[in-house]
């Protein structure tokens, strides 16, 4: 091991320690969970690997954490098999690029989004379209128990992809795609696995190493793109979308980095970081209503007293402090993104008195900090009360890290929240979530690359 590398589990050769965090992520549920319990076994707060050959360093506790969400040095992404293979084999876009490229193309989309919708207002109408989708496939498929999966990513993906491309994607392309981020989600952690480590496995096990899953899903995507962004260039699609503003600077801009390909994998990280994470965490906002009936209760009161039939709008979030606080402990207590990364390092760096070589693969945990006593009263219970102060107003916690922090944070945050707190607060507006059956549905999340709920199916029982 480097000179006082953090502690971890023993290496063997060519292996590293693959086989014991694989061990360990298949016997605990997921790899964070698996990483976890090897921190706590080495009772560390930074533990040290090798995963065939590439070093990996996972941090806990919030003041590591912080490090290396803030420390320039943590800003890189890794080039690796994985991350060329998700970006159709060039280390681009926003999502995995990093140094200059990733400045000036993070820079420009962040400006580019908020001018054509990811303001406040820009969202609140085509969010609402959705919710009014949503609403009808209840109504329409209200005589048996319904399953949101069917319905709640599609509508995430048509505002995204409205705002992106000023186009809805048809539905029928919309479903398979959905169904394939659902595979890669389930069938990849954070480190990318056994495809990952060793990439010549893709020529023996294409379905079982899930290269062929990451190909077709590429596939699909790339069509997608290719074709709305032919139809901007031969001006099919009037409006100024952000492809629109994109292909603008790429005539003006002289810095060669504005190009057709670099348009098309920022498209696809969009696409490929919103819409799965943003959906999954609504789910689990209903799963939270459904398991808490009283809570339920509160949140309709406060809902039906201050809007009546109004639909919500994103300004409503000051005037309803019970559900924006529901919706802070569902993203405590269900973490979307618990293990964050991965990041690489630009340069040596010392970590908790432990040195880190420049190079090195970082993930950083902030799923346990969600659950640790020393920062929440009981926090294995679910109480949104815990987010009202005492004047009964809303009270924002600064120990969490949904959406990451730092020059890496997440740049689609008020899109996610927006639609999350529309769509949530308009169903329960119309409608009371019940269980479809005896088994309440299990509050355990399914975790791969993102956290999941479980498939559970509800009762939606119209609000007289
Ligand atoms: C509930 C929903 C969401 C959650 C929990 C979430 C979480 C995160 C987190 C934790 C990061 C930081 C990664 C890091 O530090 O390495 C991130 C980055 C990112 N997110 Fe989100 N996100 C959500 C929704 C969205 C949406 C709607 C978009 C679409 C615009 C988006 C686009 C991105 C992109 C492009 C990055 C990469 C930023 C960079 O590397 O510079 N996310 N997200």
């Amino acid at each position: 091991k480097p000179r006082n590398f953090p502690p971890g589990p023993k290496w063997y050769p060519y292996m590293g320690c693959q086989s014991v965090v694989e061990q360990y992520s298949k016997k605990h549920g997921s790899q964070f969970k698996g990483l976890l319990e090897l921190a706590k076994e080495y009772s560390t707060q930074v533990l040290g690997l090798k995963l065939v050959n590439e070093l990996v360093v996972v941090v806990y506790g919030e003041k590591n954490v912080k490090q290396a969400f803030l420390e320039q040095e943590f800003d890189g992404r890794p080039d690796n098999f994985f991350v060329r293979l998700r970006c159709l084999g060039k280390k681009i876009g926003i999502t995995f690029a990093d140094g200059p490229l990733w400045k000036e193309q993070r820079q420009f989309t962040v400006k580019h989004l908020r001018n054509v919708g990811f303001s406040k207002i820009g969202m609140d109408k085509d969010i609402q379209n959705e919710l009014s989708h949503i609403i009808d496939y209840i109504n329409v498929n209200n005589d048996k128990p319904i399953n949101l999966k069917n319905i709640l990513p599609i509508g995430v993906l048509n505002v995204l992809w409205k705002i992106v491309a000023g186009e809805q994607i048809k539905e029928e392309r919309l479903k398979c795609l959905m169904d394939l981020f659902y595979a890669r989600s389930k069938a990849f952690s954070m480190t990318g696995g056994w495809l990952n480590q060793m990439p010549w496995c893709r020529f023996f096990f294409p379905e079982l190493s899930g290269y062929a899953l990451i190909k077709k899903l590429n596939e699909q995507i790339s069509d997608i793109i290719d074709e709305t962004i032919e139809k901007h260039k031969m001006c099919t699609i009037k409006g100024k979308d952000f492809i629109y503003s994109y292909l603008n600077e790429m005539r003006q801009n002289t810095s060669n980095t504005f190009t057709d390909e670099q348009l098309k994998i920022v498209c696809l990280d969009l696409i490929i970081a919103g819409s799965q994470t943003t959906s999954n965490q609504l789910e689990f906002a209903f799963l939270a209503a459904l398991r808490n009936k009283s809570l339920q209760e509160k949140l309709f009161e406060e809902i039906n007293n201050t809007l009546q039939d109004k639909p919500p709008t994103w300004a409503d979030i000051q005037r309803l402090p019970y559900s924006s606080a529901f919706l802070l402990e569902v993203q405590r207590f269900y973490p979307i993104a618990p293990l964050v990364g991965p990041r690489r390092l630009t340069d040596d760096v010392v970590i908790d008195g432990f040195l880190i070589p420049k190079g090195t693969t970082i993930l950083i945990s902030i799923g346990d900090l969600n659950s640790n006593p020393k920062i929440w009263d009981e926090p294995h219970e679910f109480k949104p009360e815990r987010f009202i102060d005492e004047r009964g107003a809303l009270k924002n916690s600064e120990c969490m890290y949904p959406f990451g922090l730092g020059r890496r944070r997440c740049p689609g945050d008020v899109l996610a929240k927006s639609f999350i707190f529309i769509v949530f607060v308009g169903v329960l507006q119309k409608y009371r979530i019940e269980c479809s059956s005896e088994v309440v549905p299990s509050e355990e999340p399914d975790i791969g690359l993102i956290s999941a709920p479980r498939p559970y199916v509800a009762d939606f029982i119209p609000r007289s």
